[in-house]
Parts: structure tokens; C-alpha cells; sequence
């Protein structure tokens, strides 16, 4: 089969499965058989099935016309990643600007480059390949940060579409507090192309799994009348999601309040333009008061953790934990190119280390067991945050994150192998040699852990969205 092969007949994997099922559980499934329909959806699944057994279970299931993917000793099957927070326009910047905090990083280094793209050749030749590596990093949902340039966001969106990625794609509002060839000149032309760019998406052809999002940059590039009208879209429209910033640098909070003195926090001020509620999603969410924590979870707005950049521009260390105990959707975001890496992979370790020093500087009780806050955040806790948690946030949880029939088949099949070539990730096939196949659970749990915290894309063999195989290392090859 060849990777952007149209899956005609049901395909059926057999290996080990791991699946999310909470904030604080994972199920650990060796010997597992998953059949995905021809229209990408998960038609059946089945678990502790011996190799004997697997011709009879597919019987059963009227599914013996199938593909049959059998899994290698050292391979594994996950959900794809949600990205639930990324600038594809910083891409090219990675790495660079990182002596900055934020407001001096905008300005000197993020700004510069975002503007780069109003040429809009220049945009189709970085967005083809910058969307390609963010699929091969085993992104499988991802909520884009475009420019303020509506061809070159278009593009972005058509790209994305190609590929068959899942994703919002958002075009920037920013029409004051900018660089001078790096600002939009209006309200009405704000508007207008923000319009336009929804339409522009609505007509792509299928398989369609891109959608628009509302992305006013952060409440100090944006007038009030820009955002109340902003506001008024999301309001009469109820599939479109909202995508910001919120209190990520502490003189970033100070600025925006001294810009809404009316309002009584940084949460305030979207929430008086109509732009906090269920389908809002909020990146950083580092400096929040309790007010705000409790605001957030009034409206069920969603929060998209970032700890790569938050360690990168020195932002600080949002407590994910409290949030968490707070009842607040929380997903992981690489928010490149605040951070340096594409790969949710990495935001999964700094997600850990984050916790590791909130519970530190503020250890819980010993009390108090059912607490997220002042604990380093468990294997289950990363997994969901990278996959069901990111798909609540996006309202998607319902389609993705997890393995159900009728969900989407958006998954990774991951190798630890040695002969992925990843230095860092090796040692199973030393248990091939001596011809141990069977795995059990407490072995799967060890080959995950390694991966979330060693692998990288040579580790991430295949990347399926909507049951086609988009990308992956097995692909490069
Ligand atoms: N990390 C980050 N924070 C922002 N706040 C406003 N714009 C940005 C951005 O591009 N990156
Ligand atoms: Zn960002």
C-alpha cells in the first residue's frame, strides 16, 4: 500500500494497542485487533486475541476479505498527537531569538519573519515542507497560527488539505501594536479577511478535515472594536473555534491591562468581547489568578499547555496540575517557534519536567491522592494531554484522542525497535534474539514510556489521519 493510497477494504492491525481513557488512565492492550472501515472510522476492536485465533476473530467479524497489518516485536499503536497550539509561519525561526523574552522576541525575531509571508510564493514553498515535518513528528491534529496575510493563510489551508492533515487554520488579527510593515490596516479589512478566509476553507475539496478558527494574536495586538467584532462572528456561528494567547509573561499581563482598564483581568478582556466560552482555546495560561481560573471554567473555555516555550522565553511554569484539579481542558501545544521543537514528543517531556518543579517549589499533602496539583504528572496524564485532553479542547473528542468504534482511525504506529536508527531508543530486538514474542502490558508500558520520552520521528514508523497513512518515517524511507 502506498501512503496516500485510498483505503478500499477494511484493514485490519494486529498488535499491541495503548488507548487513553482518562485524565489519570490508560489502557495497556497487547494482542489487540483494530479494523478500520473504508470510510476511516473504527469499525471494530478486539482484545487479548492469540495469533491462532486471529483467522477465527475475523471470521466472526464477516472480515476475512481484509488487509491484514501485523504488528513487529517492538511496535505499537497510539492515537495521533493534537497539537492543540502551533505558528507554522515561525517554523523557519526554530532555534533562533532565544536570548528573548516575549514581548522583545515578537519584536525582534518573530514579527520580522511572520512578515516574510505576505509573499505569498514564499508561503507555499515553507508551508509545503513545514506541514509536512509537523505530520512526521506525529501530529495528526494540529490548531495553526497563519499570518495576518490572508493568500499566504490560504495556502496554508490548502496545504494542509492536501495532505490530509486534521487542523483549524487561523489567520492572525492584529491590527494595532505592531511593527509598522507588520500590522493590519484596519478593522473592516480585518474582518473582511477573516471572512474571507473561512469561506475559502468551507470550499475545500474533500476529504475536508481542515476547518477555520478565530485567531486574534493576543488582546495587546488587538483594538477592542476589532475583537467585539470578532466576538460577533464566533456568537452567530457555533462551529467556529477561537484560538489566543492568555497571560503568558508577566509585563505581557501588565501592558494588557494597562489597555482595558475596564476589565478586571487578562480573562476579563475576552470575556467581555465574546470571545471566552466552550470553544475558545487559550494558550499559556501561566499568571492566572483564581478568578480567572474559575472564569475559564465557567465558560468551559480550554487551555493549551506550552512548556517547551514557557522554559524557552522564560515565561514561567503553568500549574497544568491545579488547572486539572480545577476541571479545566487542558491539551498540549508545541507553540513553536517559542519553542524549539515541532514534535509533541517534546512537549510531552517538558509537560513532565514542568510538573517535577511545580511539585518541587509547592509539593501536595501527602493527603491529598486524588490531586494533580504538586505532583509530577503520571504516564497517563502525558498521553492524555497529548491526545484525548487536546482533542477536548478542540471539541473533537468525540471523533478522535482515543480508539472507539465510530471514532476516526487517527493513530501512530510506533516502533522502539533498534532498527529505527534512533540511538536513544534501542534494546527490544535484543529480546527478539532470544525469541521472546509475547508481549504483556507491563512490557508495553515500558516501550511507551521510552518512546515519549526518547523517541522522535525515526521512532513513529506511520501517521494515519481519517484512516489514510499521511506520513511517517516508513514513508521517508
Ligand atoms: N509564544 C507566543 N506568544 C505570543 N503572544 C502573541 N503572539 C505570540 C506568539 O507568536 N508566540
Ligand atoms: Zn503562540
Amino acid at each position: 500500500m502506498s501512503p496516500t493510497d485510498t483505503v478500499t477494504q477494511l484493514v485490519v492491525f494486529y498488535g499491541p494497542l495503548v488507548n487513553p481513557k482518562s485524565t489519570s488512565s490508560l489502557l495497556l492492550l497487547p494482542n489487540s485487533l483494530l479494523a478500520v472501515a473504508a470510510n476511516g472510522e473504527i469499525d471494530w476492536i478486539e482484545h487479548n486475541v492469540h495469533p491462532s485465533s486471529v483467522q477465527d476473530v475475523l471470521a466472526r467479524h464477516g472480515s476475512l476479505d481484509t488487509l491484514l497489518i501485523a504488528l513487529k516485536h517492538g511496535e505499537f499503536i497510539i492515537p495521533g498527537f493534537v497539537d492543540t497550539h502551533t505558528h507554522a509561519p515561525q517554523v523557519p525561526n526554530i532555534g533562533s531569538g532565544q536570548q528573548y523574552e516575549l514581548l522583545d522576541w515578537l519584536k525582534e525575531v518573530t514579527f520580522p519573519m511572520e512578515a516574510r509571508f505576505a509573499d505569498a510564493d514564499f508561503a507555499h514553498r515553507a508551508y509545503t515542507k513545514i506541514v509536512e515535518r509537523i505530520i512526521n513528528s506525529g501530529t495528526t491534529t494540529c490548531c495553526y497560527y497563519g499570518t495576518i496575510h490572508l493568500e499566504a493563510t490560504k495556502k496554508l489551508a490548502e496545504i494542509v488539505n492536501s495532505y490530509g492533515q486534521r487542523a483549524f487554520v487561523g489567520k492572525c488579527n492584529m491590527d494595532h501594536n505592531s511593527l509598522h510593515d507588520y500590522v493590519e490596516p484596519s478593522v473592516s479589512s480585518s474582518i473582511d479577511d477573516t471572512n474571507a478566509l473561512i469561506s475559502h476553507i468551507r470550499s475545500l475539496p474533500s476529504p475536508r478535515l481542515v476547518e477555520p478558527v478565530l485567531t486574534p494574536r493576543f488582546a495587546m495586538s488587538c483594538s477592542g472594536s476589532l475583537m467585539t467584532q470578532l466576538g460577533a462572528i464566533a456568537s452567530a456561528d457555533p462551529s467556529l473555534r477561537i484560538q489566543t494567547h492568555i497571560s503568558e509573561n508577566q509585563e505581557e499581563v501588565r501592558q494588557t491591562l494597562e489597555l482595558f482598564p475596564e476589565a478586571t483581568s487578562y480573562a476579563d478582556v475576552y470575556d467581555r468581547h465574546g470571545l471566552l466560552g466552550p470553544r475558545t482555546i487559550l494558550a499559556h495560561a501561566i499568571h492566572l489568578g483564581d478568578d480567572e481560573i474559575a472564569l475559564l471554567k465557567e465558560r468551559d473555555a480550554g487551555v493549551s499547555h506550552c512548556p517547551t516555550s514557557n522554559f524557552n522565553l522564560r515565561s514561567g511554569v503553568c500549574p497544568v496540575g491545579k488547572l486539572t484539579d480545577h476541571g479545566i481542558k487542558v491539551g498540549l501545544g508545541t507553540d513553536v517557534s517559542g519553542g524549539f521543537s515541532p514534535s509533541i514528543l517534546t512537549a510531552i517531556q517538558h509537560a513532565s519536567i514542568a510538573s517535577k518543579i511545580v511539585a518541587i517549589q509547592h509539593p501536595a499533602e501527602p493527603s491529598a491522592t486524588t490531586s494533580f496539583a504538586g505532583r509530577q504528572l503520571p504516564l497517563a496524564t502525558l498521553l492524555y494531554l497529548a491526545t484525548l485532553g487536546g482533542a477536548r479542547v478542540c471539541g473533537l473528542e468525540d471523533r478522535i484522542g482515543s480508539f472507539a468504534p465510530g471514532k476516526a482511525f487517527d493513530a501512530l504506529v510506533v516502533s522502539v525497535r533498534g532498527d529505527t536508527g534512533n540511538p536513544g531508543l534501542w534494546g527490544v530486538d535484543l529480546d527478539e534474539a532470544l525469541n521472546v514474542k509475547h508481549v504483556e502490558s507491563k512490557e508495553l508500558e515500558v516501550w511507551l514510556e521510552r518512546f515519549l520520552f526518547t523517541g522522535d520521528d525515526r521512532n513513529i514508523r506511520r501517521v494515519y489521519v481519517q484512516g489514510q497513512w499521511i506520513g511517517g518515517a516508513e514513508r521517508i524511507r
